[in-house]
């Protein structure tokens, strides 16, 4: 079911205040930033060999990125791991009993259509499933 992990998310108050030390410091390759606004987040990515960092902006005071920043400040927000099919991934973790946050996919970041887990069924770990888009 799970391909590799595609990205970690991190939780930012500021990508601009944020990218330099990934870009500059760790030297990781900047792929750029995206708005995705269904979700209400700018993102900027990162590639560290198969997998990536996602940092997450909120770009509203509802964003579900403002309420965790609100409560935790910059850190760790979720994980994501990849799928070949995001239906059928779903459909087993419903029937497995998961609580989902979302029971169809929703639009991710680079077309990827993503579902995330609730962390009370994840053990605590906000779990994100991405089907690329490409
Ligand atoms: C651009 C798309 C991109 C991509 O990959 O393509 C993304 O990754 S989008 C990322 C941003 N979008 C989301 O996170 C959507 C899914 N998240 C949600 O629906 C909410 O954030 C939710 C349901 C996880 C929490 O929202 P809620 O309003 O319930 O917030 P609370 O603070 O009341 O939290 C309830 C409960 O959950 C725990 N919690 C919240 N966030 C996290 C987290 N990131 N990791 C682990 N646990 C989390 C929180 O501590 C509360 O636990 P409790 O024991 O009840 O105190
Ligand atoms: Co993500």
């Amino acid at each position: 079911m799970l391909s590799k992990i595609n990205h970690i998310g991190i939780a930012v108050t500021s990508l601009d205040a944020a990218v330099p030390f990934y870009r500059d410091n760790l030297g990781m390759a900047f792929t750029g930033t995206e708005e995705v606004a269904e979700q209400k987040v700018r993102v900027a990515f990162f590639q560290i060999g198969e997998t990536k960092i996602e940092l997450l902006e909120p770009t509203a005071e509802d964003s579900p990125i403002a309420k965790f920043l609100e409560k935790n400040g910059n850190g760790i927000h979720h994980i994501a791991y990849e799928v070949d099919d995001i239906e059928a991934a779903i459909a087993k973790l419903v029937a497995d009993g998961a609580r989902m946050i979302d029971s169809s996919p929703r639009n991710g970041a680079h077309g990827a259509r993503i579902a995330f887990v609730h962390p009370k069924s994840s053990g605590g770990v906000l779990t994100e499933l991405c089907q690329s888009g490409h």
